[in-house]
């Protein structure tokens, strides 16, 4: 359905969106939620008290948790199941100057209720990026993108729900809480504190919003952070500074708080509720609406990319599989131990005799994005193993050189087999959610990773240890033995 705030307020800039009541998978598919994943809470229907059906004390509700409609012991009297059957506060449109349009609250909001979810489409950080960019570009002040999970992102500038019109400010009365509903995570603003009727309602965007432009901040409070999401601004480079003469709105109107008294409830001015406020305003309703009974699970998912050095870098999202790894990486490590600190004193004693290796650095790239949005340069370093060997004087020495290189292919040739198997998997879930794979697909993934990274660091290890301490042959006469300690052996690594 497309919505404008008021119809009858021709030339206004009303602004022009699809008004939608859950969030708009279009980007992948729903998750479904399994049986096994249901919370089922403990709570017992008492009619003389109407509270027990899913209050406070509700196991799910203490978890930020829906109950599954049917797996309920409530039933139908179950309270805790907001999200799904839109039991939003009641609020109306403003226009808040200087700051476009604003949501009040027609009603007294108790502190802790829930007033409404912020829907819009779900899409990838990938995809988020790349629209800020898009909107800034073409001009659009008002940004509308928030902080879902990890690598998701709610952008509500073309569907949406009256959410997207409750502005920032440093001092708010209302805050964002992440709920988990039939397995998927969605986002509900909540009341901080009780708001009475006719104020305005303001979350903090800082860590929740990715705004196109910076955009000073004209929320009044004391202790303003000067822009909007200052601290939120992740992936935005610095562009452009909305200032005051090339404002959509005009700024020296300035705010509806009154920022001498700093109160934590702004009041919209009287002029502003009370000017035609039937017609400025629509309010939203608690119409139940035909909420998709499509279930779905949120699966522990790392990111997994592509670099140019190795077929693919792995990058961790959650906090378990960050565990996991290390479990790994200290697993595979302990193999070696024994071997490591042997290897760690004759590098530390190579690079007390001020020994360089020369590698060739592979010309710096700019590194791939990884899903913290940092990206990593990735510096490849070559080192040519046949000239090291055909240097050495010794057999052995050589032949460990040898050994370890073969081990070394073998590893980057299962890693890039692996890839080729998982590749579906990878594709799958680059359509379906945006560059995450399942855990299984990842820890594979892993697995076959550090065991490259482990055959490398044993193959440059015999590398710098025979060439610390292995006769060289000499440059002329390949057969003639040479002393340790000769300028040779500087020169060996210059060339290696
Ligand atoms: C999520 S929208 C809020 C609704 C918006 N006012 C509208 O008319 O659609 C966010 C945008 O509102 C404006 N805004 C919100 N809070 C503001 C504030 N405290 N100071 C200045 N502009 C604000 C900014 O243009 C921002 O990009």
């Amino acid at each position: 359905m497309q919505f404008s705030c008021d119809p009858d307020q021709e030339g206004d800039d009303l602004p022009q969106y699809e008004h939608i009541y859950q969030n708009d998978f279009s980007y992948r598919k729903h998750k479904k939620q399994k049986e096994e994943d249901i919370s089922i809470c403990e709570c017992k229907f008492d009619f003389g008290d109407p509270d027990s059906a899913c209050g406070e004390r509700c196991l799910n509700v203490i978890t930020n948790t829906e109950c599954t409609p049917g797996y309920c012991p409530c039933g139908v009297y179950c309270k805790n199941q907001k999200f799904q059957k839109c039991e939003y506060a009641k609020t109306k449109l403003i226009k808040s100057e200087g700051r476009g349009w604003g949501l009040v609250a027609v009603e007294e909001i108790k502190e802790g209720q829930f007033i409404i979810e912020y829907c819009g489409e779900v899409i990838s950080w990938k995809e988020a990026k790349r629209r800020a960019q898009t909107y800034e570009t073409h001009g659009v002040k008002d940004a509308y993108i928030i902080s879902l999970n990890a690598s998701e992102a709610i952008d509500a500038t073309k569907k949406g729900s009256l959410a997207r019109f409750i502005n920032h400010s440093c001092k708010p009365n209302c805050e964002t809480r992440k709920w988990n509903v039939l397995g998927e995570v969605r986002v509900g603003i909540f009341a901080k504190e009780t708001i009475s009727p006719r104020t305005e309602l303001a979350y903090d965007y800082n860590f929740e919003w990715y705004g196109g432009a910076k955009v000073r901040c004209l929320c009044g409070a004391v202790a303003c952070s000067g822009f909007l999401g200052a601290k939120s601004r992740g992936f935005q480079e610095d562009t452009y500074v909305w200032e005051d003469g090339d404002d959509r709105y005009s700024v020296d109107k300035i705010p509806v708080y009154d920022s001498a008294e700093d109160e934590l409830t702004s009041e919209p001015s009287k002029n502003e509720l009370t000017s035609e406020p039937s017609k400025n305003v629509e309010s939203n309703t608690n119409e139940e609406k035909d909420i998709s009974t499509e279930n779905h699970v949120e699966s522990t998912a790392l990111i997994v990319q592509q670099s140019d050095s190795t077929p693919m870098e792995v990058d961790i999202v959650t906090e378990t599989v960050k565990t996991e790894t290390a479990e790994d990486m200290k697993l595979l490590s302990q193999d070696s131990q024994e071997d490591l600190s042997q290897k760690t004193a004759i590098v530390s004693r190579v690079r007390g005799n001020s020994i360089k290796i020369k590698s060739e650095p592979v010309p710096k790239k700019r590194g791939r994005p990884l899903s913290s949005g940092k990206t990593k340069n990735v510096a490849q370093k070559q080192v040519d193993i046949a000239n090291v060997v055909q240097r050495l004087a010794s057999k052995e020495a050589q032949d460990e050189i040898l050994k370890y290189e073969e081990v070394k292919k073998e590893a980057a040739v299962r890693l890039t087999s692996l890839y080729d198997e998982i590749r579906p998997a990878i594709e799958e879930h680059e359509r379906d959610s945006q560059d995450s794979v399942a855990t299984s697909v990842a820890e594979k993934w892993i697995h076959a990773s550090c065991y490259k990274l482990k055959s490398e660091f044993d193959l440059y290890s015999s590398v710098i240890k025979n060439i610390a301490c292995t006769p060289i042959k000499p440059q002329d006469s390949k057969n003639k033995p040479v002393e340790k300690g000769n300028d040779d052996q500087s020169k060996i690594m210059e060339e290696a």
